[in-house]
């Protein structure tokens, strides 16, 4: 191991440069990294904020849709039905889940940049259907036009920064990006709540959504002076632009451009494997204690799913953005306003803003632990916090007398107001309350941003395939909880419902126990290596007590 910064990377100097296999000890480099380089720098958060606007956009976008249940009325010319709310809030995820893989193709072809200016075009004209439609099925239009969107921008902007961090602060910097999705869901759960209470009747709702098209718009001109990722450049030949770059990434210095040299020379390593391997010439070949990722395989897809080391990056990418959709927590954010109306709160959308607001802090919490105590770390300490929140969510609901229309808008108890409401029944909303925030802080704190690190887990000539297939998960996932969240509710009673939700966590936990390795602190190149024979968790959690 290095002990100093000066002369590692001349150990490790590769004897033969042409084989892909010894060209870099990523090990070092990513321990190099480490020491080198303190902080991000300032181009580095400049293209990480010019990328989370997409992630305000997703928020925004997600968020606003639970004031907007509760305030459209009768302007889309009835009162909205468990079935129209339903519809509204999935079509969203559904229509992300299309795109999600196509965006991965996309992406890759005209870089990722690209991608990102696409996706704006998308948000701006969903927002400016459903500001315009009289009817629930232009503001399923409008809101599937919006999911086109956010399923692009979801999948490309964590890849975006990610492939443009340096390894030392990519978990940091990956997680600011989801910090801007919950800031977003805040800014619209804000928004609706003025507009619920102070706006138009009739025209309050339409405000909301319309406004997400303004952050859209100043998106579209940021990115346009923003750079392609290294990564894409050297897939389409630019290595003096991918040079520039990472040089403006890591900043000035001589023992910085011998990094840059070596992370350069990593990402052509892994391009140059890549090709060959498309080209048929190399046939799965691994050197001792080194893998390589690559058979012979003709096309990503292949490769993907034939490769044992991609296989299981792509079970444990999916497992991850499974289980934050389905452990339920956005049944929360679509229709937390709605819960807290039949609960019988005065303000439902200000009682909801308490969701997004302890969302978005647990996940600042997040952003300053995550490098610290690492991804498998922090997800196996939030989960069980996350299901006994559930579990006293489901206690509480058992002492609420529902209504027997849950979208009608009176509230909670059934007893009349002169009568006398019993304890337990006044507190229990408290109770459910407290428990949804105990439950949103934990999530916050792993499950809601651990999963959108799954570029790491991929190689290159894989790697937008897997994030892709991976989002799509998150949003296949995302739309059964929307779709199913009213009727389990108004079938299976709301006690049920938030069982259910917490058996997930339980298997999920199980699930994460079991298979997925501890990556902080490891290069993207590094990564891979942990799983080309196997889950490698023993190996992770060696390395990373090797260390701190
Ligand atoms: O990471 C984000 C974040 O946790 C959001 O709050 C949630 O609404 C999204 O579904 C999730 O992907």
């Amino acid at each position: 191991m290095a002990d100093s910064a000066d002369e590692p990377l001349m150990r490790h100097e590769p004897e033969n440069d042409d084989d892909p296999a010894v060209a870099v000890d990523l090990s070092d480099v990513s321990l190099l990294l480490e020491k080198n380089l303190r902080h991000p720098g300032l181009f580095v958060w400049l293209l990480t904020f010019s990328a989370g606007i997409s992630g305000l956009l997703f928020g925004y976008d997600t968020g606003v849709i639970s004031a907007t249940l509760v305030s459209i009325n009768s302007s889309l010319g009835h009162p909205l039905t468990t079935l129209d709310k339903s519809l509204i809030t999935s079509a969203t995820a559904l229509f992300a889940l299309l795109v999600s893989p196509i965006s991965g193709v996309l992406a890759d072809k005209f870089g990722r940049k690209r991608v990102v200016l696409l996706a704006d075009i998308a948000f701006i004209l969903g927002a400016l259907v459903q500001t315009a439609t009289s009817s629930v099925a232009g503001m399923i239009a409008g809101r599937s036009i919006v999911g086109l969107a956010v399923g692009a921008g979801s999948f490309v902007a964590p890849l975006y920064i990610a492939e443009l961090a340096p390894a030392p602060f990519r978990g940091r910097l990956v997680t600011l990006n989801v910090l801007f999705v919950t800031l977003g869901q805040v800014v619209a759960y804000i928004v609706g709540w003025v507009f619920a209470e102070w706006g138009n009747e009739n025209t309050g709702w339409r405000w909301m959504v319309g406004l997400g098209a303004l952050p859209a718009a100043v998106q579209c001109l940021v990115m346009l002076i923003m750079p392609e990722t290294p990564r894409w450049l050297v897939q389409v030949g630019q290595h003096d632009e991918a040079r520039s770059v990472l040089n403006k990434v890591f900043g000035g210095g001589i023992e910085i451009q011998r990094m840059v040299d070596h992370v350069l020379r990593g990402i052509e390593n892994e391009v140059r494997e890549e090709e060959e391997a498309k080209r048929g010439r190399l046939r799965g070949q691994s050197k001792k204690g080194k893998s390589t990722w690559l058979t012979g395989s003709k096309d990503n897809w292949k490769e993907l799913f034939r490769i044992g080391g991609n296989r299981r990056a792509l079970t444990i990418a999916c497992l991850l953005q499974g289980l934050q959709q389905l452990c339920g927590f956005n049944s929360l954010m679509y229709f937390s306003a709605t819960i807290f109306t039949i609960l019988g709160f005065e303000s439902p959308t200000l009682t909801s803003l308490s969701v997004a607001l302890t969302n978005f802090l647990m996940t600042c919490a997040a952003l300053l632990l995550i490098d610290r105590i690492g991804r498998r770390r922090i997800l196996l300490w939030s989960i069980p916090i996350m299901s006994i929140g559930l579990l006293l969510c489901s206690f509480g609901f058992h002492f609420i007398t529902l209504p027997a229309d849950l979208n009608s808008k009176n509230p909670s108890s059934s007893s009349s107001a002169h009568e006398e409401i019993p304890l337990s029944e006044r507190t229990a909303p408290l109770l459910v309350l407290a428990s949804v925030m105990l439950y949103v802080g934990a999530y916050a704190l792993g499950l809601g941003n651990v999963p959108w690190m799954q570029s790491e887990l991929f190689p290159l000539n894989v790697r937008s395939l897997g994030s892709g297939l991976s989002t799509s998960t998150n949003w296949g996932a995302n739309f059964v909880v929307g779709l199913t969240f009213l009727p389990m509710m108004e079938f299976l009673t709301p006690a049920w419902t938030f069982v259910i939700y917490a058996i997930v966590c339980v298997a999920g936990w199980l699930c994460i126990w079991r298979i997925y390795p501890e990556t902080k602190g490891l290069s993207l190149e590094e990564t891979g290596t942990l799983l080309a024979d196997g889950w490698g968790v023993r190996e992770s959690l060696r390395r990373a007590e090797e260390r701190s």
